[in-house]
């Protein structure tokens, strides 16, 4: 929680930090954190931006990413997020938790929470993963009135308007809905689930606006550098469940060798050590905050007094 030992930057200062990136820069990497100390983790590898997934929370809570997430869920992570690491947090909101008045009051909980932009679909309820088949859309109107409404009640938060139309009406649907949410106020924009690089280049020419790319992993996409996306001229590119597979797949090797073996011994290497640990929550700044706290000194390290 860095907010208490650190000075925290304000909504409004974070949004324009964010835009003030995504404009200026060229395939800005915006990678997925789902919890704070997957921030910490990203900002110390020289991420300066992040991204809440919705498919990362949910499955970090143990549920699929169907539709069944709260805006609670979603406010109270990306909180913990921001207090952590004090950047600009780009947060998926699916569809805004339901009609244009839910939409404000999902924004303005954002907003109470720092986030910097928020992204809305335009799927309908009960929602899938982009890359699935089956998607079901709501009326381009209807998702014009949300866009219109965040503007109106939460002027500050930048919006990015993803659109799932490609794989029920093709790149045309897809592309009049997108300029229609442009013209409804949104930031930036995200054509889901495209396939090559060809339809990023597509996608790059068509809009006057920053273009959003998904590299998502095991989905339609195919797995384009950042390079490419640079010279493309794509604005950003979200990594948005790397952090939460990565999590889950060293969690299950470790607890396996546990398993099998009695002992964790063998994958010490592959843990985060305890000094990295304190490290990296900046522990003794806590500790010098209240003198009544005895510095900690790990094991094996020289104790000065
Ligand atoms: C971007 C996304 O909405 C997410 O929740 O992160 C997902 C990612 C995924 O499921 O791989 C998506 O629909 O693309």
């Amino acid at each position: 929680m860095t907010w208490i030992i650190e000075e925290s930057k304000s909504q409004q200062q974070l949004a324009s930090d964010f835009m003030e990136h995504v404009k200026n820069d060229n395939a800005l990497p915006i990678v997925g954190a789902h919890d704070g100390m997957s921030s910490l983790l990203a900002k110390k590898c020289g991420f300066n931006h992040l991204y809440l997934s919705g498919g990362a929370l949910s499955a970090s809570m143990g549920i699929p990413d169907i539709g069944l997430l709260t805006l609670e869920d979603v406010a109270g992570r990306a909180r913990e997020i921001i207090r952590a690491s004090n950047l600009p947090l780009l947060v998926d909101i699916d569809n805004g938790f339901g009609e244009p008045l839910n939409v404000a009051r999902t924004c303005l909980e954002m907003v109470e929470a720092r986030v910097a932009a928020v992204q809305i679909e335009d799927q309908q309820i009960p929602k899938k993963c982009g890359h699935l088949n089956g998607k079901k859309l709501i009326s381009e109107d209807d998702m014009v009135k949300k866009i219109q409404m965040i503007k109106k009640t939460a002027p500050t938060l930048k919006i990015v308007a993803r659109s799932d139309a490609y794989a029920v009406e093709g790149m045309p649907g897809m592309t009049e809905r997108l300029h229609a949410y442009i013209e409804a106020g949104a930031d930036i924009v995200f054509p889901e689930a495209m396939r090559s690089e060809d339809d990023f280049r597509f996608m790059r020419k068509e809009f006057n606006v920053p273009v959003l790319a998904n590299m998502t992993e095991f989905g339609k996409t195919d797995y384009i550098d950042l390079e490419t996306f640079s010279e493309i001229g794509i604005n950003l590119v979200i990594f948005p469940v790397t952090s939460l597979r990565a999590a889950a797949y060293n969690i299950e090797t470790t607890y396996k060798v546990i398993k099998e073996k009695g002992t964790q011994k063998s994958v010490l290497d592959k843990l985060q050590t305890r000094k990295e640990l304190y490290e990296i929550l900046k522990l003794h700044e806590y500790e010098e905050m209240d003198s009544k706290i005895a510095r900690t000194v790990l094991p094996g390290e020289q104790v000065d007094d």
